[in-house]
């Protein structure tokens, strides 16, 4: 596996020890091999050494020496910068003598997690050099990190460059919401029990809420940010993937053309919007000094390498549609924010209410429609919001929560979401991977917002650690409902 960027924050937060974990398990082949490739200047043990450093850190010193020692044989590091041909011919050359050395048969795998801007120029130049292929029968596979493209002719153009040297069947377009076992669970709940899908659409559900919520601010990701901003940090991609799995049909297998065929559908089936809906169904904010977890923190543009007077938004709030059979009419209030209260994603159904009770209207102040939540991070379960009886005479009725949680449920760990795909990868299963049409086809849907904020310099302002701005209460406001508190 050649990993471009790998100096970086991904590389070094995800990628290796998503790999190191893999080793630990006993499925990575004892041949398998990591070449890191970016600019700094680095031998092969230095690299090595920065890499168990961050694990030992981030494990509290949880890093066991035997499996670390083997697994480390097999990281090297090349410096070189991505954009010239020779550090292709040199890349080459070096990934032939690990195939004598290590046996690693000709296989690549070639990870992209360098700045997006270099993409398509890392394509082009493995085509060029011939490494769209593997050596001597052996198999070339492509990894592209998000944000795929900034907007719908970037991701297009993308799409192009890469299918011009690689198959769609080497192409892993990665989005590691994917790879989270409560996003998959998703699937598993409405197509492995007989009794949600046949109320999971219009007949029965009043509307669907999708929260994308973190009480991190942008850290030292200021430069990425201001380039990127929440719509295309999350909306476009981990967002619009929830809301495929969400409202998508059955699909006839779990392959990955069965699914992805699926969620393509849902994109081409969400309204697009025009100028006067983006007014009425769009929200965006910017988060400003404020109090996360009892701490004072900085406003947006008071973070590093953040323009002080930018626009750009931390927080957005779309009011959709999915306008198909089954879903005609049902809004889908769908946010995304940093320095919010607390991290949470969560996809909550709202049922209609019970279209009559024949309680007292004192005994059912309390009750509520039944909501349906599905917890992705943390506390990963589900609950059910039903109406009980409140133990006593009379018939007091009030809403409780029947609740699933995973950790009680199973004794099994989770693994990581990286850890998850990257053996997907190895495998050659692309499942949990995006499709060319899904990238543009979410990227076409968000285009006349863009097109919209782009154009009007105003953005309102939100307190850390709120909610987001007053605008996004009224979204589903207007329609007489409100945000969950989740
Ligand atoms: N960090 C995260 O939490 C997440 C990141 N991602 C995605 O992963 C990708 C990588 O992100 P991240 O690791 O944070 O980014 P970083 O900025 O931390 O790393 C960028 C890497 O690219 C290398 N690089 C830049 N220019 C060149 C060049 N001309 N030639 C060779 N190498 C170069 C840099 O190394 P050097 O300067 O030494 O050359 C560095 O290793 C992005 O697409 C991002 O959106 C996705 C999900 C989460
Ligand atoms: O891709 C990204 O995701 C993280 C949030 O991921 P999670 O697994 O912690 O939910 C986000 O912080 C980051 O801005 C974005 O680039």
């Amino acid at each position: 596996m050649v990993i471009f960027g790998a100096s970086g924050d991904l590389t070094r937060r995800k990628l290796i020890p998503a790999l190191y974990d893999l080793a630990a398990q006993r499925r990575l082949p004892m041949e398998f091999a990591v070449v890191g490739l970016s600019r700094s200047p680095m031998s092969h043990e230095e690299f090595r050494d920065r890499l168990r450093d961050a694990l030992e850190e981030q494990r509290d010193g949880g890093v066991s020496d035997d499996v670390w020692e083997s697994f480390s044989k097999g990281i090297f590091y090349l410096a070189g910068d991505s954009r010239k041909p020779e550090t292709y011919e040199e890349l080459r050359g070096f990934l032939g003598e690990l195939d004598e050395e290590r046996g690693t048969q000709g296989n690549r795998m070639f990870y992209l997690s360098s700045s997006p801007s270099l993409f398509p120029t890392i394509v082009e130049r493995l085509g060029e050099a011939g490494m769209n292929q593997g050596e001597g029968g052996g198999y070339a596979r492509i990894v592209i990190e998000k944000p795929f493209g900034r907007d719908l002719m970037s991701a297009r153009e993308l799409n192009a460059g890469i299918q011009r040297y690689f198959e769609e069947r080497q192409i892993y377009r990665i989005d590691h919401y994917l790879g989270k076992e409560t996003v998959q669970n998703i699937l598993a709940l409405r197509f492995a029990n007989g009794i949600f899908e046949p109320i999971w659409n219009q007949h029965y559900v009043d509307h669907v809420q999708i929260t994308v919520a973190e009480d991190i601010g942008v850290g030292t990701r200021g430069a990425f940010y201001e380039e990127a901003g929440a719509l295309r940090d999350i909306v476009q991609n981990h967002l619009m993937q929830v809301l495929c799995l969400t409202a998508m049909e059955p699909p006839v297998a779990f392959d990955a053309e069965s699914v992805r065929e699926e969620k393509v559908k849902v994109l081409r089936a969400v309204r697009r919007m025009d100028d006067g809906e983006v007014e009425r169904s769009a929200v965006r904010g910017q988060y400003e000094r404020g109090w996360v977890w009892g701490e004072e923190v900085p406003g947006y543009r008071e973070e590093e390498d953040v323009d002080p007077s930018s626009t750009t938004e931390t927080f957005v709030a779309l009011r959709l549609f999915v306008d198909n059979w089954r879903w005609a009419g049902v809004p889908f209030y769908v946010r995304a924010g940093k320095r919010m209260p607390k991290k949470a994603t969560e996809i909550a159904v709202q049922f209609h209410a019970a279209p009559h009770t024949p309680f007292s209207r004192n005994g059912t102040e309390g009750l509520e429609p039944n909501v349906l939540v599905i917890r992705v991070q943390p506390d990963e379960g589900v609950s059910l919001k039903i109406g009980a009886k409140v133990p006593g005479s009379g018939f007091e009725v009030r809403s409780v929560n029947m609740d699933l949680l995973y950790g009680s449920a199973f004794l099994e760990e989770a693994p990581d979401a990286y850890q998850r795909l990257l053996l997907d990868l190895m495998l050659g299963d692309p499942t949990l991977f995006i499709r060319a049409d899904e990238t543009e086809g979410a990227w076409s849907i968000l285009e006349p917002v863009m097109k919209h904020w782009s154009e009007s310099g105003e953005i309102p302002f939100y307190p850390a650690g709120t909610w987001g701005p007053e605008e996004a209460d009224e979204l589903p406001e207007r329609d007489g409902r409100g945000w969950r508190r989740p």
